[in-house]
Protein backbone atom coordinates (compact mmCIF):
# COMPACT_ATOMS: atom_id res chain seq x y z
CA UNK A 1 0.00 0.00 0.00
CA UNK A 2 1.28 3.37 -0.85
CA UNK A 3 1.78 5.40 1.80
CA UNK A 4 -0.29 9.08 1.77
CA UNK A 5 1.88 12.14 1.55
CA UNK A 6 2.51 13.46 4.99
CA UNK A 7 0.30 16.10 5.75
CA UNK A 8 1.89 19.76 5.91
CA UNK A 9 2.46 21.66 9.26
CA UNK A 10 2.31 25.21 9.39
CA UNK A 11 3.00 27.18 12.93
CA UNK A 12 1.71 30.18 13.45
CA UNK A 13 3.57 32.12 16.19
CA UNK A 14 3.16 35.58 17.10
CA UNK A 15 3.97 37.90 20.33
CA UNK A 16 0.64 38.81 22.52
CA UNK A 17 -2.06 40.47 20.07
CA UNK A 18 0.39 40.43 16.96
CA UNK A 19 -2.80 39.92 15.03
CA UNK A 20 -2.59 36.16 14.39
CA UNK A 21 -5.95 35.03 14.52
CA UNK A 22 -6.76 38.25 11.87
CA UNK A 23 -4.45 36.84 9.84
CA UNK A 24 -5.80 33.34 10.60
CA UNK A 25 -9.29 34.27 9.90
CA UNK A 26 -8.94 36.18 6.67
CA UNK A 27 -6.46 33.02 5.24
CA UNK A 28 -9.37 30.40 5.95
CA UNK A 29 -11.27 32.38 3.56
CA UNK A 30 -8.82 31.15 1.08
CA UNK A 31 -10.07 28.30 -1.22
CA UNK A 32 -6.70 27.34 -1.06
CA UNK A 33 -7.55 26.67 2.70
CA UNK A 34 -9.95 24.20 2.16
CA UNK A 35 -9.72 20.65 4.53
CA UNK A 36 -7.44 22.83 7.12
CA UNK A 37 -7.59 22.14 10.68
CA UNK A 38 -6.63 24.88 12.89
CA UNK A 39 -5.09 23.41 16.36
CA UNK A 40 -5.81 26.48 19.33
CA UNK A 41 -5.41 26.62 22.83
CA UNK A 42 -8.47 27.15 24.06
CA UNK A 43 -11.70 28.24 21.43
CA UNK A 44 -12.82 31.36 24.51
CA UNK A 45 -9.91 33.02 23.56
CA UNK A 46 -10.18 33.59 20.16
CA UNK A 47 -12.82 35.14 17.86
CA UNK A 48 -12.67 32.90 15.08
CA UNK A 49 -15.02 34.16 12.49
CA UNK A 50 -16.26 31.07 11.74
CA UNK A 51 -17.05 30.20 15.40
CA UNK A 52 -20.80 30.39 15.76
CA UNK A 53 -21.61 26.69 16.01
CA UNK A 54 -21.81 25.51 20.09
CA UNK A 55 -18.30 24.08 21.40
CA UNK A 56 -18.53 20.36 21.00
CA UNK A 57 -17.56 18.36 23.59
CA UNK A 58 -14.69 16.61 22.09
CA UNK A 59 -13.04 19.57 21.37
CA UNK A 60 -13.18 19.38 17.27
CA UNK A 61 -15.80 21.73 15.44
CA UNK A 62 -16.49 21.80 11.94
CA UNK A 63 -15.92 25.37 10.45
CA UNK A 64 -17.58 26.77 7.28
CA UNK A 65 -15.75 25.22 4.26
CA UNK A 66 -14.80 22.33 5.26
CA UNK A 67 -12.23 23.38 8.01
CA UNK A 68 -11.79 22.02 11.30
CA UNK A 69 -11.29 23.70 14.23
CA UNK A 70 -9.80 21.85 17.51
CA UNK A 71 -8.40 22.40 21.01
CA UNK A 72 -5.32 21.32 22.68
CA UNK A 73 -6.71 19.30 25.14
CA UNK A 74 -3.95 17.64 26.65
CA UNK A 75 -0.68 17.53 24.86
CA UNK A 76 -0.44 18.62 21.30
CA UNK A 77 0.98 15.18 19.60
CA UNK A 78 -2.28 13.79 21.53
CA UNK A 79 -4.58 15.94 19.19
CA UNK A 80 -2.45 15.56 16.49
CA UNK A 81 -2.33 11.90 17.01
CA UNK A 82 -6.41 12.03 17.20
CA UNK A 83 -6.62 14.22 14.08
CA UNK A 84 -5.07 11.25 11.90
CA UNK A 85 -7.03 8.89 13.83
CA UNK A 86 -10.39 10.54 12.82
CA UNK A 87 -8.51 10.82 9.12
CA UNK A 88 -8.00 7.35 8.96
CA UNK A 89 -11.46 5.94 10.34
CA UNK A 90 -13.52 8.14 8.34
CA UNK A 91 -14.78 10.96 10.96
CA UNK A 92 -13.37 13.26 8.88
CA UNK A 93 -12.94 13.20 5.11
CA UNK A 94 -9.88 14.68 4.68
CA UNK A 95 -7.38 16.73 5.93
CA UNK A 96 -4.99 18.74 3.69
CA UNK A 97 -3.24 21.00 6.48
CA UNK A 98 -3.20 21.80 9.71
CA UNK A 99 -2.14 25.27 11.17
CA UNK A 100 -1.39 25.27 15.10
CA UNK A 101 -1.71 29.02 16.48
CA UNK A 102 0.77 29.11 19.18
CA UNK A 103 -0.27 31.27 22.40
CA UNK A 104 1.38 34.50 22.38
CA UNK A 105 3.85 34.08 24.89
CA UNK A 106 5.02 30.69 23.66
CA UNK A 107 8.50 29.66 22.90
CA UNK A 108 7.28 27.93 19.09
CA UNK A 109 9.93 25.45 19.88
CA UNK A 110 8.50 22.63 21.97
CA UNK A 111 5.77 22.83 19.20
CA UNK A 112 7.89 22.15 16.18
CA UNK A 113 9.84 19.43 19.05
CA UNK A 114 6.34 18.05 18.66
CA UNK A 115 5.56 17.65 14.95
CA UNK A 116 9.53 16.95 13.95
CA UNK A 117 10.61 14.29 16.69
CA UNK A 118 8.00 12.45 17.59
CA UNK A 119 8.18 8.67 16.11
CA UNK A 120 4.29 8.46 14.66
CA UNK A 121 3.56 12.01 14.30
CA UNK A 122 6.79 12.39 11.69
CA UNK A 123 5.52 9.17 9.65
CA UNK A 124 1.70 11.22 9.02
CA UNK A 125 3.06 15.11 9.27
CA UNK A 126 5.74 17.14 8.24
CA UNK A 127 6.87 20.25 9.12
CA UNK A 128 6.13 23.35 6.76
CA UNK A 129 7.29 26.36 7.94
CA UNK A 130 6.90 28.91 10.96
CA UNK A 131 4.80 31.78 10.56
CA UNK A 132 5.99 34.62 12.71
CA UNK A 133 3.32 37.40 12.87
CA UNK A 134 4.75 40.70 13.93
CA UNK A 135 2.90 44.14 14.47
CA UNK A 136 4.41 46.82 12.34
CA UNK A 137 3.52 49.57 14.92
CA UNK A 138 4.27 47.89 18.65
CA UNK A 139 6.90 45.14 16.81
CA UNK A 140 9.44 47.29 17.80
CA UNK A 141 8.75 47.65 20.95
CA UNK A 142 8.09 44.44 21.61
CA UNK A 143 11.38 43.43 20.30
CA UNK A 144 13.09 45.77 22.94
CA UNK A 145 10.83 44.28 25.48
CA UNK A 146 10.75 40.74 25.57
CA UNK A 147 13.19 37.75 24.00
CA UNK A 148 10.36 35.40 23.52
CA UNK A 149 9.46 38.04 20.62
CA UNK A 150 12.82 38.12 19.34
CA UNK A 151 13.15 34.12 19.09
CA UNK A 152 10.29 34.00 17.39
CA UNK A 153 11.03 35.81 14.59
CA UNK A 154 14.58 34.42 14.66
CA UNK A 155 12.94 30.55 13.99
CA UNK A 156 10.66 32.35 11.37
CA UNK A 157 10.40 30.99 7.95
CA UNK A 158 8.15 33.59 6.87
CA UNK A 159 7.63 36.93 8.46
CA UNK A 160 4.22 38.74 8.14
CA UNK A 161 3.88 42.12 9.23
CA UNK A 162 0.65 43.24 10.46
CA UNK A 163 -1.01 46.87 11.10
CA UNK A 164 0.74 48.17 8.37
CA UNK A 165 -2.43 50.08 7.38
CA UNK A 166 -1.67 52.20 10.51
CA UNK A 167 1.79 53.63 9.83
CA UNK A 168 3.82 54.68 7.37
CA UNK A 169 5.40 52.40 5.05
CA UNK A 170 7.62 54.96 3.73
CA UNK A 171 8.42 55.86 6.93
CA UNK A 172 12.66 55.56 8.11
CA UNK A 173 11.19 54.38 10.97
CA UNK A 174 9.49 51.38 9.68
CA UNK A 175 12.76 51.29 7.72
CA UNK A 176 14.96 50.21 10.19
CA UNK A 177 12.42 48.16 11.50
CA UNK A 178 12.17 45.60 8.94
CA UNK A 179 15.96 45.97 8.53
CA UNK A 180 16.02 45.01 11.74
CA UNK A 181 13.70 42.01 11.38
CA UNK A 182 15.76 41.25 8.29
CA UNK A 183 18.86 41.37 10.55
CA UNK A 184 17.84 38.76 12.86
CA UNK A 185 16.45 36.34 10.15
CA UNK A 186 18.08 37.10 7.03
CA UNK A 187 16.20 34.06 5.20
CA UNK A 188 12.43 34.91 5.93
CA UNK A 189 10.49 36.67 3.12
CA UNK A 190 8.96 39.55 4.97
CA UNK A 191 4.85 39.52 3.64
CA UNK A 192 2.85 42.74 4.44
CA UNK A 193 -0.60 41.17 5.84
CA UNK A 194 -2.58 44.60 4.46
CA UNK A 195 -1.38 44.30 1.17
CA UNK A 196 -2.35 40.98 -0.03
CA UNK A 197 0.73 39.91 0.26
CA UNK A 198 0.40 37.39 2.61
CA UNK A 199 -2.15 34.98 1.25
CA UNK A 200 -1.90 31.54 1.34
CA UNK A 201 0.02 30.55 -1.56
CA UNK A 202 2.75 33.02 -0.15
CA UNK A 203 2.80 31.76 3.35
CA UNK A 204 1.98 27.77 3.08
CA UNK A 205 3.86 24.84 0.84
CA UNK A 206 7.62 26.61 2.06
CA UNK A 207 8.74 23.49 3.41
CA UNK A 208 11.24 21.35 1.27
CA UNK A 209 8.92 19.52 -1.24
CA UNK A 210 6.84 21.10 -3.92
CA UNK A 211 3.64 19.98 -3.31
CA UNK A 212 2.83 20.50 -7.36
CA UNK A 213 5.66 18.65 -8.37
CA UNK A 214 6.47 16.77 -5.81
CA UNK A 215 10.13 17.34 -5.70
CA UNK A 216 12.21 19.39 -3.62
CA UNK A 217 12.59 23.20 -4.22
CA UNK A 218 15.89 23.93 -1.94
CA UNK A 219 16.58 27.17 -3.08
CA UNK A 220 13.10 28.15 -1.64
CA UNK A 221 13.47 26.49 1.40
CA UNK A 222 16.93 27.02 2.29
CA UNK A 223 16.86 30.60 0.69
CA UNK A 224 20.77 30.79 2.20
CA UNK A 225 21.26 33.48 -0.65
CA UNK A 226 19.69 35.72 1.29
CA UNK A 227 22.66 35.25 3.95
CA UNK A 228 25.54 36.66 1.64
CA UNK A 229 24.10 40.19 1.84
CA UNK A 230 26.21 42.56 4.22
CA UNK A 231 23.59 43.17 7.16
CA UNK A 232 26.69 44.35 9.02
CA UNK A 233 25.31 48.36 8.76
CA UNK A 234 22.72 47.67 11.29
CA UNK A 235 23.60 50.14 14.16
CA UNK A 236 22.51 50.37 18.14
CA UNK A 237 21.81 46.70 18.42
CA UNK A 238 19.39 45.80 20.71
CA UNK A 239 20.86 43.92 23.65
CA UNK A 240 18.55 41.03 22.69
CA UNK A 241 18.76 40.92 19.08
CA UNK A 242 22.67 41.02 19.48
CA UNK A 243 22.39 37.52 21.54
CA UNK A 244 21.17 36.24 17.79
CA UNK A 245 23.45 35.18 15.05
CA UNK A 246 22.46 34.28 11.57
CA UNK A 247 24.91 32.72 9.08
CA UNK A 248 25.92 30.14 6.39
CA UNK A 249 28.30 27.13 6.46
CA UNK A 250 29.27 26.02 3.23
CA UNK A 251 31.81 23.35 2.30
CA UNK A 252 32.67 22.21 -1.51
CA UNK A 253 33.77 18.81 -0.79
CA UNK A 254 32.32 15.68 0.19
CA UNK A 255 31.68 15.28 3.63
CA UNK A 256 32.07 11.81 5.17
CA UNK A 257 28.93 10.68 6.90
CA UNK A 258 30.70 9.73 10.66
CA UNK A 259 31.79 13.17 11.02
CA UNK A 260 28.86 14.82 9.61
CA UNK A 261 26.83 12.99 12.14
CA UNK A 262 29.40 14.18 14.64
CA UNK A 263 29.43 17.55 14.40
CA UNK A 264 25.39 17.14 14.44
CA UNK A 265 25.50 15.27 17.76
CA UNK A 266 28.36 17.41 19.26
CA UNK A 267 26.29 20.48 18.42
CA UNK A 268 23.28 19.79 19.67
CA UNK A 269 24.18 17.85 22.45
CA UNK A 270 26.48 20.58 23.91
CA UNK A 271 24.51 23.96 22.34
CA UNK A 272 21.18 22.45 22.11
CA UNK A 273 19.05 25.37 23.91
CA UNK A 274 21.25 27.89 21.62
CA UNK A 275 20.90 26.42 18.14
CA UNK A 276 17.22 27.87 17.21
CA UNK A 277 17.24 26.35 13.93
CA UNK A 278 19.80 24.58 11.35
CA UNK A 279 18.72 23.60 8.11
CA UNK A 280 20.33 22.63 5.12
CA UNK A 281 21.75 20.71 2.26
CA UNK A 282 24.84 18.16 2.48
CA UNK A 283 26.69 16.13 0.09
CA UNK A 284 28.15 13.20 1.56
CA UNK A 285 31.37 10.83 0.56
CA UNK A 286 29.61 7.91 0.18
CA UNK A 287 27.24 9.25 -2.64
CA UNK A 288 28.13 12.31 -3.60
CA UNK A 289 25.57 12.71 -5.87
CA UNK A 290 22.40 11.90 -3.56
CA UNK A 291 22.39 15.03 -1.28
CA UNK A 292 20.88 15.14 2.62
CA UNK A 293 18.55 17.52 4.05
CA UNK A 294 19.21 18.14 7.29
CA UNK A 295 16.65 20.21 9.59
CA UNK A 296 17.28 20.91 13.32
CA UNK A 297 15.36 22.74 15.73
CA UNK A 298 17.56 23.21 19.12
CA UNK A 299 18.26 19.63 19.99
CA UNK A 300 15.79 17.86 17.87
CA UNK A 301 16.44 16.86 14.31
CA UNK A 302 14.05 15.70 11.72
CA UNK A 303 15.02 12.36 10.27
CA UNK A 304 17.59 13.55 7.21
CA UNK A 305 15.73 12.50 4.18
CA UNK A 306 18.11 11.59 0.71
CA UNK A 307 17.58 13.79 -2.12
CA UNK A 308 17.58 11.83 -5.54
CA UNK A 309 19.98 14.12 -6.73
CA UNK A 310 21.17 17.62 -6.68
CA UNK A 311 18.37 20.29 -7.25
CA UNK A 312 20.56 22.52 -9.36
CA UNK A 313 24.48 23.28 -10.43
CA UNK A 314 25.06 23.87 -6.79
CA UNK A 315 26.69 21.25 -5.28
CA UNK A 316 28.21 22.77 -2.48
CA UNK A 317 27.14 21.52 1.17
CA UNK A 318 25.40 24.76 2.34
CA UNK A 319 24.03 25.12 5.79
CA UNK A 320 22.05 28.26 7.12
CA UNK A 321 22.04 28.45 11.28
CA UNK A 322 20.33 30.35 13.55
CA UNK A 323 21.54 30.91 17.12
CA UNK A 324 21.22 32.52 20.03
CA UNK A 325 24.18 33.39 22.44
CA UNK A 326 26.10 31.40 19.91
CA UNK A 327 28.77 32.65 18.32
CA UNK A 328 29.27 31.91 14.83
CA UNK A 329 33.25 31.52 15.00
CA UNK A 330 32.55 28.78 17.61
CA UNK A 331 30.04 26.82 15.23
CA UNK A 332 32.26 27.83 12.00
CA UNK A 333 35.37 26.33 13.48
CA UNK A 334 33.47 22.68 14.78
CA UNK A 335 32.55 22.40 11.38
CA UNK A 336 35.66 22.87 9.75
CA UNK A 337 37.05 20.16 12.43
CA UNK A 338 34.81 17.75 11.36
CA UNK A 339 35.13 18.46 7.48
CA UNK A 340 38.49 18.01 7.65
CA UNK A 341 39.24 21.98 6.92
CA UNK A 342 42.90 23.20 8.15
CA UNK A 343 42.47 25.70 10.40
CA UNK A 344 45.14 27.44 12.84
CA UNK A 345 45.07 26.37 16.30
CA UNK A 346 42.42 24.10 15.57
CA UNK A 347 42.77 20.02 16.08
CA UNK A 348 41.52 18.62 13.01
CA UNK A 349 38.91 15.20 12.86
CA UNK A 350 42.36 13.14 12.64
CA UNK A 351 44.08 14.74 15.26
CA UNK A 352 40.52 14.63 17.35
CA UNK A 353 40.47 10.90 16.49
CA UNK A 354 43.90 10.15 17.49
CA UNK A 355 43.71 11.99 20.80
CA UNK A 356 40.88 11.16 22.84
CA UNK A 357 41.57 13.80 25.70
CA UNK A 358 41.06 16.53 23.28
CA UNK A 359 37.90 18.37 22.95
CA UNK A 360 36.73 18.81 19.85
CA UNK A 361 35.41 23.00 19.53
CA UNK A 362 36.04 23.83 23.06
CA UNK A 363 39.64 25.04 22.25
CA UNK A 364 39.97 28.65 23.71
N1 LIG B 1 -5.64 48.12 12.01
C1 LIG B 1 -5.32 46.84 12.11
N2 LIG B 1 -5.63 46.17 13.24
C2 LIG B 1 -5.27 44.87 13.33
C3 LIG B 1 -4.58 44.20 12.28
N3 LIG B 1 -4.35 42.93 12.68
C4 LIG B 1 -4.87 42.81 13.92
N4 LIG B 1 -5.44 43.98 14.33
C5 LIG B 1 -6.09 44.25 15.61
O1 LIG B 1 -5.16 43.96 16.65
C6 LIG B 1 -5.81 43.36 17.76
C7 LIG B 1 -5.16 42.02 18.08
O2 LIG B 1 -5.33 41.16 16.97
P1 LIG B 1 -5.50 39.58 17.12
O3 LIG B 1 -5.66 39.03 15.76
O4 LIG B 1 -6.51 39.25 18.14
O5 LIG B 1 -4.07 39.23 17.69
P2 LIG B 1 -3.53 37.84 18.29
O6 LIG B 1 -2.09 37.79 17.95
O7 LIG B 1 -4.38 36.72 17.82
O8 LIG B 1 -3.76 38.09 19.82
P3 LIG B 1 -3.57 37.08 21.06
O9 LIG B 1 -4.35 35.83 20.69
O10 LIG B 1 -4.15 37.84 22.19
O11 LIG B 1 -2.12 36.84 21.21
C8 LIG B 1 -7.27 43.24 17.37
O12 LIG B 1 -7.96 44.33 17.93
C9 LIG B 1 -7.24 43.32 15.85
O13 LIG B 1 -8.44 43.86 15.34
C10 LIG B 1 -4.25 44.94 11.09
O14 LIG B 1 -3.63 44.46 10.15
N5 LIG B 1 -4.65 46.25 11.08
Amino acid sequence: MNRPDPIPVSVLTGFLGSGKTTLLNRLLKDPDLRDTAVIINEFGDVGIDHLLVEQSSDGVIELSDGCLCCTVRGELVDTLADLVDRLHTGRIKALGRVIVETTGLADPAPVLHAIMGHPVLVQNYRLDGVITAVDAVNGDATLNAHEEAVKQVAVADRIVLTKTDLIDPASPEFARFTSRLMHLNPGAPQLSSNDDEAKAVALFDCGLYDPATKTADVSRWLRDEAYRHDHDHVHDVNRHDARIRAFTLTEDKPIEPDALEMFVDLLRSSQSDKLLRMKGIVGLADDPDRPVVLHGVQSIFHPPVRLAGWPDDDRRTRLVVITRDLEEAFVARLFAAFTGTPQIDTPDLQAMESNPLSIPGFKP
